[in-house]
């Protein structure tokens, strides 16, 4: 495998948790076929060769304040080869910086699903930029965190199989709040406050909670089946109250949580026996309608089965018949999602040889 040349922007969650599995990765094979050298948050980046040793403690010390002129000039200096830029940040500044990225010869991997989800002229011109550069943009922690959810999708439509309805719980968020918020005797807003601290959130839990991060997911998936939807074309049922969304910091939101308790022990107590709440995705090709709600489901069936921070996705498609294909697992978390980013790391590394 060629050596690939790493600058990672974003070390929260995420992005903490791959440098350490970066380093794991090049201590077991030996080879530094992974070097990571450049590490930013927002306004800070630590330059070093083979970074990911000791990293957090030189960030403190070496890091400096930067443009990605610097980390060009850096990446030049070095004679640096095979450049890929990974992106796990949620910020929709930094995907902006995409298409100057690619010019400038790197390859993108990214968790951050903002870019795929912007307009679909932005989403064609990146497709078209990338071809003309030859540079790859693997996005697979998009949907379902480290599940093969993206892959499996585009091998069924680039092999022709008709696909007619995708529908799951899209969120591994949603789905920890409402499987520990169906079966536990705790406020909605104590179990969000938990999934914060667990790095299960989004980084603002509002995103989560209004559906547009599931609504993301939709769209994602969509455009991957050819649809050339927009983002407003979701039809999304929010589970912020108007009075907490808008204006709000994040401070203020998390401030006033509990005042979504209500509505929440109100949709809880209407439950029948043997039914939960589950928050659910549908993507439907046959009438090309999105949709994100909420939804009381029976115990019994594989939606309301689902445990933890699972997300579950079934795939109907001609084939497949009745039976979906289905693929569930957990569908947040730093350690899978830093694992899938890895892994699209290691396939655009294994595809320069
Ligand atoms: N946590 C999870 O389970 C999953 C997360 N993701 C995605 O991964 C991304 C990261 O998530 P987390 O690590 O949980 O969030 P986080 O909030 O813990 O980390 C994001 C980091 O990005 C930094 N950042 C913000 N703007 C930046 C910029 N312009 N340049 C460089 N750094 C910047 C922030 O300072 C922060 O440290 C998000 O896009 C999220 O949607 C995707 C799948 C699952
Ligand atoms: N908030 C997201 C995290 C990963 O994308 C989710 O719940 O799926």
């Amino acid at each position: 495998m060629s050596q690939i040349n790493i600058a990672i922007f974003g070390i929260g969650n995420v992005g903490s948790t791959l440098i350490k599995q970066i380093a794991e990765y090049n201590k077991k094979t030996t080879s530094n076929t992974l070097n990571v050298f450049a590490i930013a948050n927002s306004k800070l980046v630590l330059f070093e060769n083979n970074a990911t040793g000791g990293w957090s403690a030189n960030f403190e010390t070496k890091s400096t304040s930067y443009t990605l002129e610097d980390v060009y000039a850096f990446a030049k200096a070095n004679s640096y080869k095979n450049l890929l830029a990974v992106d796990v940040t949620a910020s929709s500044e930094f995907v902006t910086n995409y298409i100057d990225l690619v010019e400038h010869g790197f390859h993108i991997v990214t968790a951050n699903k903002i870019a795929n989800t912007l307009t679909y002229d932005f989403y064609q011109e990146l497709r078209d930029i990338l071809e003309v550069n030859q540079k790859k943009f693997l996005y697979e922690t998009n949907v379902g965190a480290g599940l093969p959810i993206i892959e499996t999708i585009k091998n069924l439509y680039e092999s022709g199989e008709e696909i007619h309805k995708i529908r799951g719980v899209f969120s591994g968020s949603l789905s920890y709040l409402f499987n520990t918020f169906s079966e536990e005797e705790k406020s909605f807003s104590e179990i969000l406050k938990e999934a914060d601290a667990l790095g299960l959130t989004e980084p603002d839990a509002r995103e989560d909670l209004s559906g547009k991060d599931v609504a993301r997911k939709l769209l994602i998936l969509g455009r991957e089946v050819g649809l050339t939807k927009e983002f407003k074309d979701v039809k999304i049922q929010s589970l912020v109250p108007a009075a907490l969304n808008g204006k709000t910091t994040l401070s203020q939101f998390r401030e006033s949580v509990k005042t979504l308790d209500p509505f929440f022990a109100e949709s809880k107590s209407k439950l029948g026996s043997g039914e939960v709440l589950r928050h659910v995705g549908e993507l439907n090709l046959k009438t090309s309608k999105l949709e994100v709600k909420l939804v009381q489901e029976s115990k019994t069936t594989a939606l309301g089965q689902t445990k933890g921070a699972d997300a579950i996705f079934e795939i109907y498609t001609k084939s497949y018949g009745d039976q979906p294909l289905v693929i569930q697992g957990a569908g947040a978390g730093k350690a899978v999602t830093a694992r899938g980013v890895l892994g699209d790391i290691l396939k655009i590394a294994t595809s320069l040889n």
